[in-house]
């Protein structure tokens, strides 16, 4: 995370919450709202850092009437999405039904769908080509598990899911898009990567995106870390140059921990 000489941000921050299969629709409006009331509590600025949920699909709803009714600043987005627009996808739900939701993000290929539903680097991109087309912002998902880890191939594997799941988008998608480095082996495991193993990925990632579209395009795509992300360990997280932002598991189900993860500068580690 760099900041430019006026103190704003080169990339704005986003503090991301991935729910996963947890919180029904009511539980999922009381979290919401702790979230929001603990932040607001706290002046948080949110043109500043961005703070975003991705509930389950059947809380979307609930989400978008509390958001636009208390006029929150907080965006959303869903878990997943299908590659197609509609049709006889039983089961599926399309990017133009996220879209019509207010939702502003989809996650592709996070390494739960990757992992336990086969899904595919090929099927992955089709999903990020989707989600364009429903002028959704993908958050692309990527990273090793931990024999890769071991092998020391964690970088060229991470590379290479991420040039699969960018094939054929334009320069202009490409900086908008959002990438998310998670070494599975630090997923809700309690192990977190350091500060300098995030570091590592996303610098190699945005080396590669300059490589595959131009500097100014990488200079511009915003990239996460997460894995086992708390707010003891945020600030470490975030002071690392090429790291602008975090996707939180576990610790975004507990409206004042992700509060405080949200406020990271608040408790920014020096030295
Ligand atoms: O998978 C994650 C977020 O998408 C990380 O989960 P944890 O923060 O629970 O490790």
């Amino acid at each position: 995370m760099t900041t430019s000489t006026n103190g704003t941000f080169d990339r704005t921050p986003l503090i991301a919450g991935n729910w996963k299969m947890n919180m029904d629709h009511v539980q999922g409006i009381t979290l919401l709202q702790k979230l929001a009331w603990t932040l607001s509590d706290a002046r948080h600025d949110f043109a500043r850092v961005e703070v975003s949920v991705f509930p389950p699909f059947t809380d979307i709803r609930g989400v978008q009437t509390l958001v636009q009714g208390d006029k929150l600043k907080l965006s959303y987005g869903a878990q997943d999405l299908s590659e197609q627009d509609a049709g006889a996808y039983t089961g599926d739900i399309s990017g133009a039904f996220l879209n019509k939701l207010g939702c502003s993000y989809v996650l592709v290929g996070h390494s739960e769908r990757r992992e336990i539903h086969g899904e595919s680097d090929e099927l992955l991109n089709a999903k990020v080509k989707a989600a364009f087309r429903h002028e959704l912002t993908p958050v692309l998902c990527a990273g090793e598990g931990l024999q890769v880890r071991q092998a020391g191939t964690h970088v060229e594997h991470t590379l290479a899911q991420i040039r699969a799941g960018v094939a054929g988008l334009t320069a202009e998608q490409a900086a908008e898009l959002v990438i998310a480095y998670e070494p599975i082996w630090a997923i809700g495991t309690g192990e977190v990567a350091g500060p300098s193993d995030a570091q590592e990925l996303c610098a190699a990632i945005r080396a590669e995106l300059a490589e595959l579209f131009d500097a100014a395009t990488a200079a511009k795509t915003r990239l996460l870390y997460g894995g086992s992300v708390k707010a003891a360990n945020v600030a470490a997280i975030m002071a690392e140059r090429d790291v602008d932002g975090v996707l939180v598991g576990g610790a975004s189900l507990d409206a004042g921990e992700f509060a405080t993860i949200a406020r990271f500068e608040s408790h920014l580690v020096t030295g």
